[in-house]
């Protein structure tokens, strides 16, 4: 299928001449958002969801030809060609199936070698019970106590999503194991998790697709010496996550349980497969783990079912790529206006910047137009202390903004100013879109705002495991929406694969000179600053 390239649809070309009005200043934000029917034309509901856009660099002739873009690229068809089955990440020969992990069933017609939601199903019943058995002690540790913490580790979307959710449930849902997350192969972050659990009450859960990613398996090697030192056995401490057939997979594998993930589930779409199911089931129980994924689930029919004029992860994303293909702005902010969703942005960052931040279109030829852009983001009140300075008047980037109406703990608690803490949080939210909007004429220019900076703002009524559920697919449906606006594939990740084979070079140079005291670098093709650190590593300080 012959796909006509991005710059080359119409309304690529007619939104290139409509953004160059945008530099106009009757195209100013400050006038534009004087419109009293703004609101009701650039917001969308959808199930306990708001989403305001109406201040986002836009007029009705911008929203037509980005509509028309979504027709042009076929980007509902295929949605649903992921969402059924279809082989959608061409590179690797698979199809995108993190939605029937919460129970969209895809065209068996599409599915030749496995039955994919008997193995979803069974997965999942097999974390339904271990998780039970835990919360009954009917597992109990080596020493026969019930475990308290369990720490997952993984990097990548093996941790990211999980953690995000976790950190966000736990404010709303008292544990039942305490999750810990060691990432890093810094050995520091191990020394770090070691002193936030007993040894005898804690349960290890190795995640990994490939069971072969370096720093898993380092710190894999740290926790069974760690095991070994406290006189416990692995096979009563350990668990893990993996692909049918990897080397964690193996019977001879002394663990207490292993669980599937699979290649149709790509690590950053994971968390709603065994990867964010087990620690989730064990943290607060697989009933909240069903109420997060049937969120999900909800948002997903919204997705493929929503006409693209009232779709909101698909207007996002069109937006999305006005703001980076025609506006050029080279970033994007997610700023949450409430802490419990600290960790969306890390999970976020990985989830669009490792999905679209590609360099080929999806048959394989070099992009002539911008994909991903920077992703980042704080929990505001924070980020205004942070880099708003910059947001106001530096380079201008489009701003995400987040905001929950009840808070969990008592929203009427009283702080200062004569209003409640929460008033005052969405005081500042509210303040901070209309400043980037508005900006402030000041003839002395070190306190001149431009405003005409762009923001959207998610309202949600309230964090629960459904709520929850539907943010997290929503960012996913907006990221493959973009990416298959694009023109590109949202599901492999080529570019990761240099950075370790350098790694895995210097590491031989490392090992060689572990081995013989006598090696020296100077006998190795090394740049002048690699030779220096691995000098400095070995010889000397600083
Ligand atoms: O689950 P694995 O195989 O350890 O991979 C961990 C992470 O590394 C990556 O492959 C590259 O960052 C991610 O896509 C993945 O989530």
């Amino acid at each position: 299928m012959v796909q006509t390239r991005f710059n080359d649809l119409s309304a690529c070309k007619n939104l290139n001449r409509l953004a160059k009005n945008f530099n106009e200043d009757k195209f100013h934000l400050k006038h534009m958002i004087q419109d009293k029917k703004r609101l009701e034309n650039f917001s969308l509901k959808f199930d306990g969801f708001f989403y305001d856009f109406s201040k986002q660099r836009i007029d009705d002739r911008v929203m037509e030809e980005l509509l028309n873009l979504a027709k042009q690229a076929e980007a509902k068809k295929k949605f649903s060609q992921m969402i059924s089955g279809e082989i959608v990440n061409i590179t690797e020969n698979r199809a995108a199936l993190h939605t029937a992990a919460r129970g969209f069933i895809p065209d068996p017609a599409n599915l030749t070698d496995m039955d994919v939601m008997s193995e979803i199903n069974r997965v999942n019943s097999q974390i339904k019970e271990f998780s039970a058995k835990i919360h009954t002690s009917q597992i109990r540790s080596d020493s026969g106590k019930s475990f308290k913490d369990a720490v997952v580790i993984g990097i990548g979307g093996s941790y990211l999503g999980c953690e995000f959710v976790y950190t966000a449930l736990k404010n709303c849902i008292e544990p039942n194991i305490n999750l810990h997350f060691l990432s890093n192969v810094d050995i520091d972050n191990f020394g770090q998790v070691i002193k936030a659990i007993d040894p005898e009450t804690c349960l290890w859960i190795v995640i990994s697709k490939s069971y072969t990613t370096t720093e898993t398996m380092a710190n894999l090697k740290q926790v069974l010496l760690f095991l070994k030192n406290n006189n416990l056995d692995p096979s009563s401490h350990l668990v893990t996550v993996t692909a049918k057939g990897s080397p964690g997979d193996n019977p001879a594998n002394p663990v207490l349980d292993s669980f599937h993930m699979f290649d149709f589930i790509g690590g950053r779409y994971s968390v709603t497969s065994a990867v964010g199911g087990l620690p989730l089931s064990l943290a607060f129980g697989f009933d909240i783990f069903t109420r997060f994924l049937n969120g999900c689930h909800a948002m997903d029919l919204h997705a493929v079912n929503t006409p693209e004029k009232e779709n909101i992860p698909l207007i996002s994303a069109l937006i999305s790529i006005w703001n980076s293909n025609f506006l050029h702005y080279p970033a994007q902010a997610i700023i949450p206006y409430c802490s419990a969703l600290s960790e969306l942005a890390p999970h976020v960052q990985q989830l669009y910047m490792e999905s679209l931040g590609k360099g080929v279109t999806f048959d394989g030829k070099l992009i002539n137009h911008k994909t991903g852009v920077i992703i980042f983001g704080e929990p505001g009140t924070n980020a205004q202390h942070s880099f708003f300075q910059l947001a106001h008047q530096g380079s201008p980037f489009p701003v995400e903004f987040i905001g929950v109406v009840t808070p969990v703990y008592n929203k009427d608690q009283a702080g200062s100013n004569g209003v409640y803490n929460h008033q005052e949080l969405w005081a500042n939210m509210i303040a901070q879109a209309k400043a980037l909007a508005m900006g402030k004429n000041d003839d002395n220019k070190a306190k001149y705002f431009t405003g005409n900076r762009p923001s959207s703002t998610l309202v949600i009524n309230n964090l629960t495991p459904e709520s929850l559920g539907m943010l997290l697919a929503f960012y996913e449906a907006r990221t493959v929406y973009e990416g298959f606006i694009l023109g590109i594939n949202p599901f492999d990740q080529f570019g990761v694969e240099l950075g370790k084979i350098l790694a895995s070079q210097i590491r031989d140079h490392i090992k060689q000179k572990n081995m013989d005291e006598s090696y020296n670098f100077d006998s190795i093709d090394l740049d002048p600053a690699t030779k220096f650190y691995l000098d400095t590593l070995f010889n000397g300080s600083l």
